[in-house]
């Protein structure tokens, strides 16, 4: 159960909050994806096929980067987002947490990656034995107005932390090769990755809930 039981609205109230929500009347089952990264809205998409009862859409809007625990920072990012665009939103925070030093860089992995790269991260740990690590992405959905709650959905994908290899397109997917795989995510296939990915897990608990929801609502 990796969202917050608190936070889970009933079918009724949010359909009611996606129905209501401002501009929303031509298009009541839309909801935004807010994110500056066009890698992660591609991967999104990939995910989500077109087996999702909203339509999707996309903002490219740089939210800020909060500081502190990654439900608080996926939650304040959400309700940044639904101040931005006020109607159903979705975001997401991806943290890299290295087992070796209690889970950092986590939900700082962009500086960490913009500053010294794949290969930096991976030399980071050579005065440790322990290469473990995990990625963590954590999808928040508002139903629109910052005062309301946020739903978070997670994902896991543990691994460890390798000299890169692999394709550079995305991120610090060279320097990551998941638990159980030779290849790291740049070695891998798009389709290889989502299966077992933090965020193909994320997406696919996000749909699961929409799709219960939109059945129960049907
Ligand atoms: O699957 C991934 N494979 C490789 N790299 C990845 C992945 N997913 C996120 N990343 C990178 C992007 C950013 O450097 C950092 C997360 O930071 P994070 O704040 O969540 O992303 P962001 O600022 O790029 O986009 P957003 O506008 O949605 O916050 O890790
Ligand atoms: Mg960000």
């Amino acid at each position: 159960m990796f969202h917050s039981r608190a936070a889970i609205l009933s079918g009724q109230r949010l359909l009611g909050h996606l129905r209501s929500s401002a501009g929303m009347a031509a298009n009541s089952r839309r909801i935004v994806f807010v994110t500056g990264n066009a890698k992660k809205l591609e991967e999104v998409k990939q995910i989500l096929g077109t087996g999702f009862p909203y339509e999707v859409v996309a903002k490219k809007v740089d939210l800020p980067e909060y500081q502190g625990e990654p439900d608080d920072i996926s939650r304040a990012k959400a309700r940044e987002a639904a101040k931005q665009i006020q109607g159903p939103c979705v975001v997401e925070d991806t943290c890299l947490c290295f087992n070796a030093l209690g889970g950092l860089p986590g939900p700082y992995i962009k500086w960490f990656l913009e500053k010294i790269g794949p290969e930096g991260l991976y030399r980071m740990l050579t005065g440790w034995e322990d290469k473990s690590a995990y990625a963590m992405c954590t999808m928040a959905f508002s139903p629109g107005n910052p005062q309301d709650e946020v739903l978070l959905f997670k994902g896991i994908a543990p691994g460890k932390i390798v000299d890169p290899r692999g394709s550079r397109d995305f991120g610090w997917d060279p320097c990551f090769q998941p638990e159980g795989f030779e290849k790291t995510y740049g070695e891998m296939t798009k389709e290889e990755k989502h299966e077992i990915s933090h965020r193909g897990r994320a997406v696919r608990a996000m749909q699961e809930y929409f799709l219960k929801q939109a059945e129960q609502n049907s």
